[in-house]
């Protein structure tokens, strides 16, 4: 597994303006949507590419550059892994959506699966998860188990802001894992929000609380 902490000046910046106190929103959706396709732009880049010929705007054969290999089914985490979705959706307009329900229970901070959709073809595509939030990593891992159960082989995991202990955890779990994610913060507090953070994500882009 690989964890890539994507330091791109755009991403630096958007980060920064999601962890003022008080911000609407609108404006921490429609960042988390910028970050999440810069994010995108970042984990595809390795995505590999064949030649095939087309007829040309004259008429001519030519040859072009497409992308080969397993197609990607997104997947968002509920809630809050939704918020990203349009800036993923942006890049890959194309990829079929898995949708899975995870909460953290607030006491126990374990994950609680209460939905999943996932599409029926998961073993020929790669999993792209899509979540703001990787803090003590039980909702990350237990996705990824959900995932395997279903025959995926192929999973990448695209995060706004992650925990040290969550990285840790993740990568014992699952090595062969790719994360992608714009900071790796300090730490968790003794609640499991990570400091410095960006607060509740999901309270935060669906206006709850
Ligand atoms: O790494 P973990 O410790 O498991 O925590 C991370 C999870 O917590 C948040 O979801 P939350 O439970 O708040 O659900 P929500 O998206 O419905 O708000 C976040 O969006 C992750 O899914
Ligand atoms: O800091 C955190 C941790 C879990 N979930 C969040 O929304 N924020
Ligand atoms: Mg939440």
């Amino acid at each position: 597994m690989a964890v890539h902490e994507i330091k791109h000046p755009l991403i630096l910046h958007k980060l920064g303006l999601m962890r003022a106190a008080g911000i609407s929103s609108k404006d921490f959706r429609e960042l988390a949507g910028e970050v999440g396709n810069l994010l995108t732009y970042e984990a595809t880049r390795d995505m590999p590419t064949e030649s095939v010929e087309i007829e040309g705007w004259t008429g001519e054969a030519i040859v072009i550059d497409k992308i080969k290999g397993k197609k990607i089914t997104v997947v968002p985490i509920l809630r809050a892994g939704i918020g990203m979705l349009d800036g993923v959706l942006k890049l890959i307009p194309n990829a079929k959506i898995s949708v899975v329900g995870l909460y953290r229970d607030e006491e126990t901070l374990q994950p609680v699966a209460y939905f999943d959709k996932v599409v029926s073809d998961v073993e020929l595509r790669t999993a792209l998860i899509v979540d703001p939030m990787l803090a003590t990593g039980g909702t990350l891992i237990a996705t990824i188990d959900l995932l395997k159960r279903k025959g995926c082989q192929n999973i990448l995991g695209l995060f706004l802001v992650a925990a040290p202990e969550g990285i840790k955890a993740v990568v014992e779990a699952h090595p062969d894992v790719d994360i992608y994610v714009a900071a790796i913060d300090a730490k968790l507090d003794d609640n499991g929000y990570i400091l410095p953070g960006l607060g509740d994500a999901g309270d935060k882009i669906f206006g709850t609380r």
